[in-house]
């Protein structure tokens, strides 16, 4: 057993939400799991996760979403810490606090980040010294999306989501969320994917990624990247949530240059031009009233990364 001491203050780690320019579903694998093939992006809508040295194994969180997120043992960042603790012998317990501003249940892998975040700072607060790819692999455990969201940038990510290799993507890309009242829970999104393909009688593709799409990242231009924004699941994020294919259409209307589900959805993801555009584009859909908040953010952003510490 270590226990390691080389940095008692605490640490913050701020991380950000991820979209999916591309999302391809294959079929189902034995473990439940679907092989993906997607195109990752980091945005900055962002958690910050600090961890200090407490007497036992402690989580808190707040922030407007703070509500909907459980402080017990299955909170994906307590998940982390102990995950961590368990496989290094880190025998330090650690209080999580997490100030929350990516949207719960939103797609946009908030509690992923959560816990990627946490093995970065559990990482720095016991003097572990891990590199990259070894916190990867751990993150991997923990979920699907949890290694980009240490990486973070622009990524290609295969297997179930968590092999990941990095995308020559050139120059910024302005976002606008639309962000609903009720989250959508991930696996109940695949499930509802895979009846309507049974439905349809559609046999799922092994997934390969799309070229053009690279082409466009490299090319910086947001209006050759808009038409290459696909999501497998967004026709069943639509079937659970009927009204956001009226949130796609007013975005579209309002002068998006490409909208589409984030992940697993409800949020929705448009691509515009600039930020102006981007302010144009909240307006517009804030007056609708079709969303509970309309956020801007830009994109590819740092993963998780230490900051400074809150002075609260
Ligand atoms: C929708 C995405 O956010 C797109 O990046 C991810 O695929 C979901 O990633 P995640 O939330 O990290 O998901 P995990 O915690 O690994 O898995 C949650 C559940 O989602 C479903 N799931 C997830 C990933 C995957 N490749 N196939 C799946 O079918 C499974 O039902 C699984 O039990
Ligand atoms: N740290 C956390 N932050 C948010 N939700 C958490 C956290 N830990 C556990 N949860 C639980 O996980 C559920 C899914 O939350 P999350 O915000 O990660 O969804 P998501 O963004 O749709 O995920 P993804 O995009 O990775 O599929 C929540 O409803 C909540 O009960």
């Amino acid at each position: 057993m270590t226990s390691a001491h080389s940095d008692p203050s605490p640490v913050t780690v701020r991380v950000p939400a991820k979209v999916n320019l591309e999302l391809l579903v294959g079929p189902p694998r034995e473990d439940g799991f679907h092989t993906l093939s997607t195109v990752y992006q980091a945005v900055n809508l962002h958690d910050d996760v600090t961890v200090a040295l407490d007497d036992d194994w402690t989580c808190s969180v707040t922030g407007p979403y703070a509500d909907a997120v459980p402080t017990d043992s299955t909170n994906l960042a307590m998940r982390a810490a102990r995950l961590l603790a368990d496989e290094i012998g880190v025998d330090t317990p650690v209080h999580v606090s997490i100030a929350k501003s990516i949207p719960v249940a939103g797609g946009m892998a908030g509690g992923s980040a959560d816990a990627a975040a946490t093995l970065v700072a559990c990482d720095r607060l016991w003097g572990l010294a891990l590199s990259t790819e070894e916190l990867e692999e751990y993150a991997a455990e923990l979920g699907s999306d949890v290694p980009f969201l240490i990486r973070g940038g622009t990524a290609v990510g295969s297997g179930r989501g968590e092999r990941l290799a990095p995308v020559l993507a050139r120059g910024s890309y302005h976002w606008v969320f639309a962000i609903s009242d009720i989250g959508l829970p991930t696996p109940e999104v695949y499930a509802e994917c895979d009846r309507l393909r049974d439905r349809a009688k559609a046999k799922a593709v092994q997934p390969e990624p799309n070229s053009e799409l690279m082409v466009a990242l490299r090319s910086g231009d947001p209006h050759v990247l808009a038409p290459q924004l696909t999501n497998d699941l967004q026709e069943a994020a639509i079937s659970l949530r009927p009204e956001l294919g009226e949130v796609l259409a007013s975005g579209m209307e309002f002068g998006a240059l490409g909208g589409v589900v984030s992940g697993s959805g409800p949020t929705v993801a448009f691509l515009v031009e600039d930020v102006e555009s981007a302010i144009d584009l909240t307006v517009a859909l804030t007056a609708t009233g079709a969303a509970r908040e309309v956020r801007k953010a830009i994109g590819p952003v740092h993963g998780a990364h230490v900051i400074p510490a809150r002075v609260d």
